[in-house]
């Protein structure tokens, strides 16, 4: 089964998530508006890559930018080439380690203390880290920086996006999801032998059902949600974890700015709202979450294990 989705997924992905796709896609796009002073945007890990490049779109188009990094030198960097070049001067730095439920819980209390009003948080941070690694809370370091701390801060910025809305929660998922099923059990992989790539793609999996969960969850609420894919792109996570495919793929992948596009029409698009919310997105696009043959569907009970599951483990927090 494994190879019959690996194979899949190149397949489409070698036709949908390369800087030539883009590019033709884009002949459709209508430019991002540059007046939207009443977006208040969180964006994690927004000082390198995908971040970075949303970052410097809301930015332009004069939104209201909170930027989560984890080392502040790097952080305080990108607010200033920011500020210099797109000539907005509201763009405030958070210094947070994602990994760290913590410092997510305090990164959330200091927003509401600062009475912020946040109406987009955009879920960016990620990492594909290949050893079995633990942070100081004893969490797998990929569950906690890819799936974790976006359940958690999303949950603790709920009440501030419900009051500022209509809001939205994007999270940058990823096109590698598709090669995995939902998997609920053993969250931390503690139980088979480790593989970074794969608990990476899990995680990115399990975004894109805990979107969908929270969609129908939070129907009631003023907030939206919605995860995206941003195309394969060029930037330090892929060269780094990923040194073989980014030498084989170097000339095809996104600029970080094309992989941005879909995040930045996703926080800025008035046409975007409950009707969507719950889907996955490419290129402007809902698309499917599943591919033809590789039986990787589940049911709304057991993404509601999920969601209990992340409830528990942040309890004691
Ligand atoms: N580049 C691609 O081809 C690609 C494809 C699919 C999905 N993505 C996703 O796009 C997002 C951005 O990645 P990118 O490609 O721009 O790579 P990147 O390495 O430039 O960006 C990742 C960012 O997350 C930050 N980060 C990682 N761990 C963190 C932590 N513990 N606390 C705070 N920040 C942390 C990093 O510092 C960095 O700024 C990621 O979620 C990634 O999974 C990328």
């Amino acid at each position: 089964m494994q190879f019959i989705r690996q194979t899949e997924f190149l397949l489409y992905g070698l036709s949908h998530f390369t800087k030539s796709a883009f590019l033709s896609r884009k002949k459709l796009f209508q430019p991002i508006p540059s007046n939207l002073e009443s977006l208040h945007c969180v964006i994690t890990g927004a000082n390198s890559g995908i971040g970075y490049a949303t970052a410097e779109a809301l930015a332009k188009a004069s939104c209201n930018l909170y930027l989560v990094c984890r080392n502040k030198e790097r952080g305080e960097a990108a607010v200033e080439k920011l500020k210099a070049t797109c000539g907005n001067q509201r763009i405030f730095l958070y210094q947070c380690d994602m990994s760290s439920m913590k410092q997510v819980k305090q990164l959330a209390e200091k927003l509401i203390l600062e009475k912020r009003p946040v109406n987009v948080l955009i879920h960016n941070a990620g990492c594909m880290v290949h050893q079995y690694q633990l942070t100081e809370e004893g969490f797998e370091t990929n569950f906690a920086t890819n799936l974790l701390s976006v359940y958690y801060l999303t949950e603790l910025l709920l009440p501030v996006l419900n009051e500022n809305g209509p809001s939205k929660v994007i999270v940058v998922s990823s096109g590698g999801m598709l090669t995995e099923p939902l998997v609920i059990e053993d969250l931390q992989m503690k139980q088979e032998t480790f593989d970074g790539m794969k608990q990476y793609a899990r995680n990115k999996r399990q975004q894109v059902a805990l979107v969908e969960y929270w969609s129908t969850k939070y129907v009631d609420l003023d907030v939206s949600f919605f995860s995206m894919h941003p195309g394969w792109v060029d930037t330090p996570v892929v060269q780094e974890a990923m040194p073989q495919f980014y030498k084989t793929m170097k000339s095809r992948l996104r600029t970080p700015e094309q992989g941005a596009d879909t995040i930045v029409w996703l926080a800025t698009s008035p046409c975007l709202g409950k009707e969507n919310s719950g889907n996955f997105f490419l290129d402007r696009t809902s698309v499917h979450k599943h591919l033809p043959l590789a039986c990787t569907h589940y049911s709304k009970e057991t993404v509601e294990k999920l969601y209990l599951s992340l409830k528990e483990m942040v309890a004691s927090i």
